[in-house]
């Protein structure tokens, strides 16, 4: 049963769990950290958390294009998320991670790592003991609604042209690694492909997901609606939201 909390701009049942998956560049994180900050809830990027097993076998030196070297330091490094959606954080093996697992060689090989099912059963895991461990959360991923936790309050997924994605990356990277329109359009639907095709809890849509196209939304359009969306569930469940 729902608690409601009333410290945020806008009220949220404490206990409520909201899953938000999507393909790359749909705007996941942005939308997630807002909702979560708004809610008074908490927040976790599990992509970030592919990321720093990524970071980790390539500073170690496993070949990640090899599947089972990859499964046999899967349980090598500890890796600590932090669930403040003002300042999200996450550490391997007590560095922190949140710059370097950003990185294009990181992008590059984190599709690879994340398809390695004992990668998989690892973070789903720890995941799933994060969103269980306290008041409400927003988590968002590619298998959340399907595999991580099927049984959230409610499952959003967010997508977008590939254009209006691949202009929203540019955008981001003006200035850093600049990288032609036409190429981060191939790359992410390059990545959007090995994540989608791979065997072990693929991205994909859950069946009773709600899905938001934000190709011509504003971020605070998307993060609106996400919000409407969590007070709706939390009135049909019977509280106040
Ligand atoms: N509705 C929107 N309109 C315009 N820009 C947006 C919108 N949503 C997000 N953005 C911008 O698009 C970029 C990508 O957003 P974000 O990182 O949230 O996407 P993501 O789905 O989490 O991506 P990834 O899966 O690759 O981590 C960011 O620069 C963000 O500010
Ligand atoms: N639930 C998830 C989340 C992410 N991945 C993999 O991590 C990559 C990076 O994710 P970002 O959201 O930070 O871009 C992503 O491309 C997936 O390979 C995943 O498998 N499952």
């Amino acid at each position: 049963m729902f608690v409601t909390v009333e410290t945020a701009a806008r009220t949220a049942p404490a206990a409520v769990i909201v899953a938000i998956d999507g393909p790359s560049g749909t705007g996941k994180s942005s939308t997630s950290k807002a909702v979560a900050a708004k809610l008074g809830l908490r927040y976790l990027d599990t992509g970030a958390q592919y990321r720093a097993i990524t970071w980790w076998m390539l500073s170690n030196g496993v070949d990640v294009n090899d599947p089972a070297a990859v499964a046999t330091a899967a349980a090598k490094p500890t890796i600590v998320s932090g669930t403040d959606p003002g300042s999200p954080a996450i550490t391997v093996d007590g560095a922190d991670a949140a710059g370097p697992i950003r990185t294009r060689e990181v992008t590059a090989a984190v599709s690879a790592v994340s398809a390695v099912p004992e990668v998989r059963a690892r973070l789903t895991e720890l995941q799933r003991q994060i969103a269980r461990a306290g008041r409400g959360i927003v988590v968002e991923g590619r298998d959340i609604g399907t595999t991580v936790l099927p049984d959230a309050d409610l499952k959003i997924f967010l997508t977008a042209s590939p254009e209006a994605r691949a202009a929203r990356r540019s955008g981001e990277l003006k200035g850093k690694e600049a990288t032609g329109l036409a190429a981060t359009r191939e790359a992410l639907i390059k990545r959007d492909a090995a994540d989608s095709g791979r065997k072990v809890s693929p991205l994909a849509k859950a069946d009773d997901a709600h899905e938001v196209d934000t190709t011509e939304l504003t971020l605070e359009q998307v993060v609106e609606c996400v919000v409407t969306l969590v007070e709706t569930t939390a009135d049909r469940a019977g509280q106040s939201a």
